[in-house]
């Protein structure tokens, strides 16, 4: 990529947003502080390769032909705060504990991809927050301001943008040294989730465990060298919400000529900015990354065509993964029709489930949650709907974090309502916790094999 090819891939980004609505962007209150971060981050090298992203789009070409299967998590909101290595570590783990039961479950490849290293900025409901009778901005990501409920904090700071991008850098480092350090070796990882069935709560999965343990010692037995499993792929992504983030680290891949968003390998477009017509549909038109797209049981199955049509006109295997989130309540109803239109019309897409964002609710004493229960009936559904189509279920996209946290209801934990305040930490979602996400696991493998 040459400095001139960047400037005019910037100029040109910047061009044709110039009639479109962003929607869910802040009101940044210096425009000269803006206009030198973004300068800042266009002068920065890239954090993925276009390379790499060519791949994961091979990879998730294979998920949507049931090849593969596809585990998306991290936190709803990432702070810079929590970007400690022993946080990165412990949800790291988590991803890989959960990818090699479903990798039994499934009985194919599952393509790693976390929720980390540039997830800071977020959508919200409302532009404001009040409470106490005081009113201020909403709190919209680490990327944007701070969630301290103080007018200054409240305030966008461009600055944040850098130490975004710094913070993501970090981040991606220290997640490729786990995952090609060893750290994630095979062996690592399934004596890490013999412990976690070990505990008499968890004694229903420790069939499958025990399972996966026969199946090692046969590939030893004949020969196989577990040890040298030791390293793993493992990508990132986020949400592009935050389009003065996402497109000065828009490059032009000096291989094919072809724009890359190299802030992540995956980005994905949220419900909330997905119209056809928006900026951000118009951004990740432009960009040859894999890209998500968020569908609610709202969504129009006629203006979807038409996004993915605008997205991927060529029909690219891999090019579009559909995140469905629709409620465990309404999936087997509101799925069918979505996924029928989208395969008459002969789109190849990967088809995800996110079975957080739509059982979502206020508890009783007041906190944002989602029942444990509720996220497995959606797996459930999200299954019996492509089982009964004939197309593939090809992966989950979860929030969920490495901690002990006490953010969603249920589990063999049996998390109550008053158990929430102990360790609520989220600045936005709930997250399943350690324990609650290996729950989650195992029994999506059950579903898997059932298959
Ligand atoms: O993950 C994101 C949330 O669902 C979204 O930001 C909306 O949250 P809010 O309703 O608390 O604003
Ligand atoms: C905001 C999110 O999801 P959605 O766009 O599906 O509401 C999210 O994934 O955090
Ligand atoms: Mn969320």
């Amino acid at each position: 990529m040459t400095p001139q090819d960047s400037a005019l891939l910037q100029a040109d980004l910047e061009k044709a947003a110039g009639s479109l609505v962003a929607r869910q962007q802040p009101e940044w209150p210096d425009a000269e502080a803006l206009r030198a971060a973004v300068a800042t981050l266009s002068s920065y090298p890239p954090l993925v390769f276009a390379g790499e992203c060519d791949q994961l789009r091979t990879r998730l070409a294979a998920a949507a032909r049931g090849e593969a299967f596809v585990l998306q998590g991290g936190d709803c909101a990432e702070t810079f705060a929590d970007a400690t290595a022993d946080n990165i570590r412990d949800r790291v783990k988590t991803v890989l504990q959960m990818a090699a039961v479903l990798t039994y479950g499934a009985s194919v490849p599952v393509v790693k991809m976390g929720r980390m290293a540039g997830q800071y900025a977020k959508p919200r409901s409302s532009g404001s927050e009040t409470r106490d009778g005081v009113t201020l901005p909403a709190y919209r990501g680490d990327m944007i301001n701070d969630f301290a409920f103080e007018e200054t904090a409240r305030r966008p700071d461009p600055q944040r943008l850098v130490r975004a991008y710094h913070t993501a850098s970090a981040t991606l480092n220290l997640v490729r040294a786990f995952t090609t350090g060893g750290f994630g070796g095979l062996q690592h990882v399934h004596d890490w989730n013999k412990g976690f069935v070990a505990t008499s709560a968890n004694v229903h999965y420790e069939r499958i465990a025990h399972d996966i343990d026969k199946a090692m010692r046969f590939m030893v037995a004949c020969g196989v060298d577990v040890d040298a499993m030791s390293a793993t792929e493992f990508y990132s992504a986020h949400e592009a919400l935050l389009l003065d983030y996402e497109r000065p680290l828009t490059r032009v891949d000096s291989r094919t000529g072809k724009a890359y968003d190299t802030s992540a390998h995956f980005v994905w477009v949220g419900e909330r900015t997905r119209d056809l017509d928006s900026a951000h549909i118009d951004f990740v038109s432009r960009i040859s990354n894999p890209v998500g797209i968020k569908v609610s049981a709202k969504a129009d199955p006629a203006e979807l065509l038409k996004i993915i049509d605008k997205v991927d006109p060529q029909h690219e295997p891999g090019r579009v993964t559909l995140i469905t989130r629709m409620g465990c309540g309404t999936v087997r109803d509101a799925l069918p029709a979505v996924v029928e239109a989208v395969t008459a019309a002969g789109a190849e897409v990967t088809w995800i489930c996110d079975p957080m964002h739509g059982n979502t609710f206020e508890s009783a004493s007041g906190y944002k949650t989602r029942r444990f229960d509720d996220v497995v009936d959606e797996v459930r559904g999200f299954f019996e709907v492509h089982r009964a189509l004939g197309t593939v279920p090809g992966g989950i996209h979860v929030e969920l974090t490495g901690n002990d946290v006490t953010e969603c209801l249920g589990g063999t934990m049996h998390i109550e309502d008053a158990d929430l305040a102990t360790r609520y930490e989220t600045l936005c979602d709930p997250r399943l916790n350690h324990q609650q996400s290996l729950e989650l696991a195992f029994l999506v493998a059950e579903m898997l094999s059932a298959e």
